[in-house]
């Protein structure tokens, strides 16, 4: 028997490999789209493919180097272990098999590729799941788009739901909180806590996008799941890239002021990332680790990202549950 629906798990996008020709491939095609960076192709495109292709993909190359696992790339290899558990989990709580593909705005697996995979299943009805909580049209609305592409020259399209963002759903919060209580409890001691979410240009949000408003909100949230006082916890954005200006605070300049500031003990969490990557392995773990430290500060704990724990493997299937009713 066919499976009623199917669910494609979506997430950024990764490099091929460690190297400066496979991170050159990826940055092009994801620098390359205006949902991500929305100056004016005559404009962009110089810049993109005479500077930055030339210089930062050498440099990206090592930081990725620095993260591979035998796997692959953590992303990846992490979105198929959550592809896999989620398959499970909606298998026991439904008692059929429903197939679960997962597919990257950028690079490989392609969405074509997750779409092809869910026909051959039988599959007529697709739940889109972008691994993102809060909404943003750099990554949110750039899964609708390539979506869209990817289902343009078919000549009969599945019926399509999308979960725009689950920034504020409660299991997203428990998960959340019984991560960082974990962690307090393994460690035997509670440091100040810092929430770093990726940064976006802050002109997007003046223009609209409600991402800001949606970090802030999981924060105040998961401070309440922690009974956390004010002043005890802290929100900042990373990532930032381009001379503009980005969401403020910086995580950064945050860590070196609390360095500087001689702070015995910090805990940092990305809320931000449903798996570990990148910028939370290289950028929080061990770039901005070494500010902090070099700057004077003590002890600097990295809180890993979700993953495939089974809090957020079960919020997955909630959002599942949710989001197919009546199918
Ligand atoms: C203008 C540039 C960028 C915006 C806007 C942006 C938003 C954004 N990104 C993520 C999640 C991830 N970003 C990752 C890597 C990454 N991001 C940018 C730039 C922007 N991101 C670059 C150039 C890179 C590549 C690395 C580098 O060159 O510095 C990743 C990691 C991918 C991996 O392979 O590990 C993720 C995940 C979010 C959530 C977001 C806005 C909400
Ligand atoms: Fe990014
Ligand atoms: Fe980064």
């Amino acid at each position: 028997m066919a499976a009623r629906y199917g669910v494609m798990l979506v997430n950024l996008g990764t490099p091929a490999a460690p190297t400066a020709k496979a991170v050159r491939e990826y940055l092009a095609e994801f620098l390359g789209d205006p949902r991500v960076i929305d100056a004016p192709r005559w404009l962009w495109w110089p810049i993109l493919h005479g500077v930055i292709l030339r210089i930062r993909p050498p440099k990206v190359a090592k930081a990725y180097a620095s993260v591979w696992q035998e796997e692959g790339s953590p992303l990846l290899a992490i979105g198929r272990r959550q592809q896999r558990a989620l398959a499970a989990a909606l298998a026991e709580r439904t008692g059929e098999a429903v197939p679960v593909e997962l597919a990257m705005t950028y690079g490989q697996p392609s969405m074509e590729q997750a779409g092809l995979a869910l026909r051959d299943a039988g599959v007529d009805k697709i739940l889109v799941l972008p691994l993102y909580p809060q909404f943003s049209r750099t990554t949110t609305g750039a899964v609708f788009q390539r979506l869209a592409k990817a289902l343009a020259p078919c000549p009969h399209l599945p019926e399509l739901r999308f979960v725009n963002h689950y920034h504020d759903h409660p299991d997203y919060i428990a998960a959340l909180a019984a991560s960082v209580r974990e962690h307090w409890e393994a460690q035997g001691d509670r440091g100040r806590l810092l929430m770093s979410y990726h940064g976006i240009p802050k002109r997007y949000v003046d223009n609209g996008d409600p991402y800001g408003r949606h970090c802030q909100r999981t924060s105040e949230l998961l401070a309440q799941a922690l009974e956390l006082e004010e002043g005890s916890w802290f929100q900042s954005y990373q990532s930032r890239f381009g001379r503009e200006e980005w969401l403020k605070p910086y995580t950064d300049e945050t860590l070196k002021q609390w360095g500087a500031d001689k702070t015995e003990c910090v805990d940092v969490i990305s809320p931000a990332f449903a798996a570990d990557c990148l910028e939370t392995l290289e950028e929080i773990d061990a770039e901005n680790r070494e500010y902090f430290q070099e700057a004077g500060g003590g002890r600097y704990r990295y809180i890993p990202a979700l993953n495939d724990r089974p809090e957020h493997i079960h919020l997955l299937s909630q959002l599942v549950a949710e989001n197919t009713a009546g199918w």
